[in-house]
């Protein structure tokens, strides 16, 4: 029986149905299951099987076509488009493979900018822009331009802007694809220590499967089914 008072976000007949040029195309469908506080998930599938689709649906960004879906057992369906958007604001980290950085804002305006967005007073503002810029392991770096730094201090900048709200998830649409092997390793280390110290929910989807292997959950995606959801005991970080 599921704790339904853990779960951090539940999908109940989850569907997702894109339209363009007036073609539907079923991305998800008949997804049912829960996130719980404290997961490092990672998802994988084929190119096409709904990966960002089911990321997207998480993180409120992209509302589904039918079904429920429960954050902290709240219906999204009795929330206002302002209530979704400072709860996306306030409890939601992204990560993208193209890191999605403001190109003229230095790593710490970067960092900052959400917090910017909730109306946080700037001397608290810059001090936990720094606290997470040094937990990422760049506070050398903070005045330091996108165009100035690697993709991997770059995916590190992105990882402390979505920490710096204390956020209750992290989802992780490819983070690592755009970087080599060793730095990617990096990135999946860093994430996962995140999710160990900070307690923080992560959903990762990836088609490296060398990464997924070693998160502790992992959901198989399938034309838009999951096909598979088990837990990996043997490994440690889990809830
Ligand atoms: N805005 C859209 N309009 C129409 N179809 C879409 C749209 N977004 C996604 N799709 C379709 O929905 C399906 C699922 O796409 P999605 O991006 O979720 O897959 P994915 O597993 O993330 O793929 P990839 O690994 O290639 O990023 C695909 O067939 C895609 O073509």
């Amino acid at each position: 029986m599921e704790k339904l008072s853990e779960a951090v976000l539940r999908f109940q007949n989850i569907h997702k149905i894109h339209s363009s040029d007036g073609v539907d195309f079923v991305a998800l469908e008949k997804i049912n299951f829960s996130i719980h506080k404290g997961e490092f998930i990672g998802l994988s599938g084929k190119s096409g099987s709904g990966k960002t689709s089911l990321l997207n649906v998480a993180g409120l960004i992209d509302p589904p076509t039918k079904g429920d879906l429960f954050i902290k057992n709240i219906n999204i369906k009795d929330l206002s488009d302002k209530q979704l958007s400072l709860i996306r604001a306030q409890e939601i980290g992204f990560i993208f493979q193209s890191f999605n950085l403001l190109p003229l804002l230095s790593a710490l305006e970067n960092v900052e900018y959400p917090l910017m967005l909730l109306n946080i007073p700037e001397a608290e503002r810059l001090e936990r822009a720094h606290q997470a810029l040094k937990r990422v392991g760049l506070d050398g770096f903070s005045h330091r331009r996108p165009g100035q730094l690697s993709g991997g201090q770059r995916q590190r900048v992105a990882i402390a802007r979505a920490i710096v709200k204390d956020p209750t998830l992290i989802l992780a649409d490819e983070p690592t694809a755009n970087l080599d092997t060793k730095t990617s390793e990096e990135i999946f280390d860093l994430l996962q220590g995140l999710q160990r110290d900070l307690r923080v929910t992560v959903m990762l989807c990836s088609h490296d499967q060398d990464l997924i292997s070693k998160t502790h959950r992992q959901i198989k995606i399938s034309d838009g089914h999951i096909l598979s959801d088990s837990l990996q005991s043997s490994l440690n970080g889990g809830v």
